[in-house]
């Protein structure tokens, strides 16, 4: 039987519930998709880190968190020594889920870096190393002989990026548009019942949808990442950040939005991007007041949908949930079992 040994950078919603899933449900995997998995190591900003060779007790890193017990009092260190950790555990997989940054993709860029230098393959739900380095990166991937996933990184569990280079194959996407983040369409249906933005931020967090910093979430960034990564990684574009304009959902007040759907549209924050008749790709994240009969009108709480245009289908569009813990886990286990079956196959071909 396969067993794949797994480190978790970051320790929090995400990489906690895929610790949660394979404590609960690790043993059906073998039966079900053809593998155990065991963690071997975990680091964390407020944790430290804990590395066992032969498996860590789920149940007590779990029980961690909101206390001020660190790994320290089970045998770890109290600080997360991310790069002797990724570099030197026994890991063939490691998961990196530590807080995005829009900047410069820092420092998970480099979390993914010393992984792929190492020999390990990596899954992550981090956009900023997809956004800003994923070519880079998925090159060094290859040159090292392992795998670099993050379908997490878009629409968090719903497969937008495999179902699309998939299951698109000889059709030409022009192009795409879509409601791309979790937090702010969540924000703006609390907002459209009268809630004041603060307010709906505040549950969006509880919920697990927003960014450690909701800015994020709200002027767009995210967004932008997102914007980049699908029309880079699907429609082959070669932008940059800057490329991706950006205004985000901040300059609405709950009175415009519960008035617009009064009068029939419904504030959305879109992202999309497009093909010009020259090649070049033009690409943004706006507000944009929707009429009820748009497609992307309906799309309510932190369910995401983008709509391809295609040649020979015209308008496809995928939708489900785009944010949450359990949702988000479940990208990384997807990315374990596309890696699974990447060297089954290769294995079978050998
Ligand atoms: N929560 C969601 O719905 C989704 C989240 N994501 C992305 O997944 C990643 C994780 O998200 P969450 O778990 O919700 O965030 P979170 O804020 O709950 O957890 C992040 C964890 O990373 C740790 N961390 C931060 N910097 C670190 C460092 N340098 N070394 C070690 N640990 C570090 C923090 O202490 C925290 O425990 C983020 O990049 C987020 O953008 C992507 C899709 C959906
Ligand atoms: N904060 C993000 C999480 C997923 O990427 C969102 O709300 O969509």
């Amino acid at each position: 039987m396969t067993t794949y040994d797994i480190a978790l950078i970051g320790f929090g919603g995400v990489n906690r519930t895929l610790a949660q899933l394979i404590h609960d449900r690790g043993s059906s995997f073998v039966d079900e998709l053809g593998f155990g998995l065991r963690v071997v190591a975990i680091t964390d900003l407020r944790l430290g880190s804990l590395v066992k060779e032969d498996g860590i007790d789920l149940s007590v890193a779990l029980r961690l968190g909101s206390g001020s017990e660190t790994f320290a009092d089970h045998g770890g260190s109290a600080t997360p020594d991310n790069e002797h950790v990724i570099r030197n555990c026994s890991a063939d997989i490691v998961c990196e889920a530590t807080f995005t940054n829009p900047d410069d993709g820092e420092p998970a860029v480099s979390h993914v870096r010393w992984a792929l230098e190492s020999g390990k393959s990596v899954c992550t739900t981090n956009k900023g190393p997809v956004a800003l380095r994923g070519p880079e990166l998925t090159a060094l991937a290859v040159r090292n002989g392992v795998h670099f996933e993050f379908e997490g990184a878009v629409m968090s569990g719903t497969p937008v990026i495999r179902l699309a280079r998939k299951m698109f194959e000889g059709l030409k996407l022009d192009g795409f548009e879509g409601i791309l983040n979790g937090t702010s369409n969540y924000v703006l249906g609390r907002m459209e019942t009268g809630m004041e933005l603060g307010k709906a931020i505040t549950e969006a967090q509880e919920l697990g949808y927003a960014e450690a910093n909701p800015a994020a979430d709200i002027e767009g960034f995210d967004v932008q990442l997102k914007v980049l990564i699908l029309a880079n990684e699907l429609l082959g574009a070669g932008i940059t950040l800057a490329d991706v304009t950006r205004r985000g959902i901040s300059e609405l007040s709950a009175k415009e939005v519960k008035n617009a759907a009064l009068a029939g549209r419904r504030w959305k924050l879109v992202g999309s991007a497009k093909r010009n008749p020259d090649g070049t790709v033009t690409a943004g994240v706006e507000p944009v007041a929707l009429p009820l009969d748009h497609g992307l009108a309906g799309v309510s709480g932190a369910t995401n949908a983008v709509s391809f245009a295609t040649d020979l289908l015209g308008p496809v569009t995928v939708s489900g949930p785009g944010a949450g813990r359990l949702e988000t886990a479940y990208a990384l286990l997807s990315d374990i079992i596309a890696i699974h079956a990447a060297k089954a196959g290769v294995a079978a071909h050998a």
